[in-house]
């Protein structure tokens, strides 16, 4: 992190409210690692992405062919694996023992959430370590809390790394600022607070979540917000301070019955620029930052797989 933008603490902090781009970001960071992919084909590796899906959950099924989308985009080989929503435990773990045993599999991710009948950690942690690419088998979130990165950096989970590169794209310095995470999910809300209070970033973490006794005392004294419950516009913008950055991690999407179209909603109710100094959107935040650090788990796996 670099620059220093303090949260403004005067009342008409918002009017300047500037906006975390995840698009863009995303974007950029893409570029590079297409460049980082071309190197390794010149060398004859090609990495490849493995998605297993189960079910047809049309959030799931958009979200698995955004990733194949970006795939393209950069120049990674997919696997799509799909199956029924009756999948049996066995019949699961015996697709991702072949998937941790394909040589065209750089690393490969379970899209979640998986159908009840399914023990989603058994999944998890039948995932090859190597070939994590979403950074939530329990050896790498692990490394995660033991803060150790040498001599193998290991994948960090896709959004809450997202969210820390969104923050640093935009030299957003959140050295002694309280951070409240709203939320704790494995995917997002536990191992944000991890990422956030490594010595790089240095911000003091609060994680809130449905056992939070005065949730408003604590949103009102964030410096930065991190929404990442999943209930749609939770959080009102008079809750917090002017002046803070504001996440909006949490995803709702609801399908309108007359045009079959989905919108997605986001933990933070409508008018958060006229409080915030720097808020990312939902859709166009983190979101699109998600997706983009998959793909560098992937290209990071490839790199470490093939050392010269
Ligand atoms: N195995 C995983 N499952 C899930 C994860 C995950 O990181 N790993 N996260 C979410 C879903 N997700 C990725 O899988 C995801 C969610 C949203 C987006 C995204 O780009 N959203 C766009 C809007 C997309 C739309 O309009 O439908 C945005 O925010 O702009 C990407 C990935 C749960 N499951």
């Amino acid at each position: 992190m670099t620059e220093n933008l303090n949260a403004p603490q005067n009342d008409d902090a918002g009017s300047n409210a500037q906006l975390l781009d995840g698009r863009a970001t995303a974007k950029a960071l893409k570029t590079d690692l297409a460049e980082r992919v071309s190197a390794l084909k010149a060398r004859g590796v090609t990495p490849g992405l493995g998605t297993v899906l189960v079910g047809a959950d049309p959030g799931s099924q958009s979200y698995v062919a955004g990733k194949h989308r970006d795939c393209a985009e950069v120049g990674i080989n997919s696997i799509e694996v799909q199956l029924g929503e009756d999948t049996t435990q066995e019949e699961l773990l015996a697709e991702l023992e072949k998937l941790n045993h394909d040589p065209a599999c750089t690393g490969y991710i379970v899209q979640l959430p998986l159908p009840k009948h399914l023990d989603t950690q058994k999944v998890l942690e039948a995932i090859s370590p190597e070939k994590d690419a979403d950074g939530l088998h329990p050896m790498n979130l692990g490394r995660l809390v033991a803060n150790v990165n040498e001599p193998i950096s290991s994948p960090l989970p896709c959004t809450p790394k997202g969210c820390v590169d969104l923050l640093d794209h935009y030299g957003l310095d959140l050295k002694g600022k309280h951070v409240v995470v709203v939320g704790r999910g494995v995917t997002i809300g536990r191992p944000i607070g991890l990422l956030l209070t490594r010595r790089d970033v240095n911000a003091t973490v609060t994680l809130c979540h449905t056992g939070t006794q005065d949730l408003a005392a604590h949103l009102a004294q964030a410096d930065v917000v991190v929404a990442a419950a999943g209930v749609k516009h939770m959080i009102e913008p008079a809750q917090l301070k002017a002046g803070v950055i504001a996440l909006d991690v949490g995803v709702t999407r609801e399908v309108n019955p007359e045009t079959g179209k989905a919108k997605i909603y986001g933990d933070i109710a409508p008018g958060i620029e006229s409080v915030a100094s720097w808020y990312s959107p939902n859709p166009g935040g983190v979101g699109p930052m998600t997706r983009a650090e998959l793909l560098a788990n992937v290209v990071l796996a490839a790199e470490q797989q093939n050392q010269e």
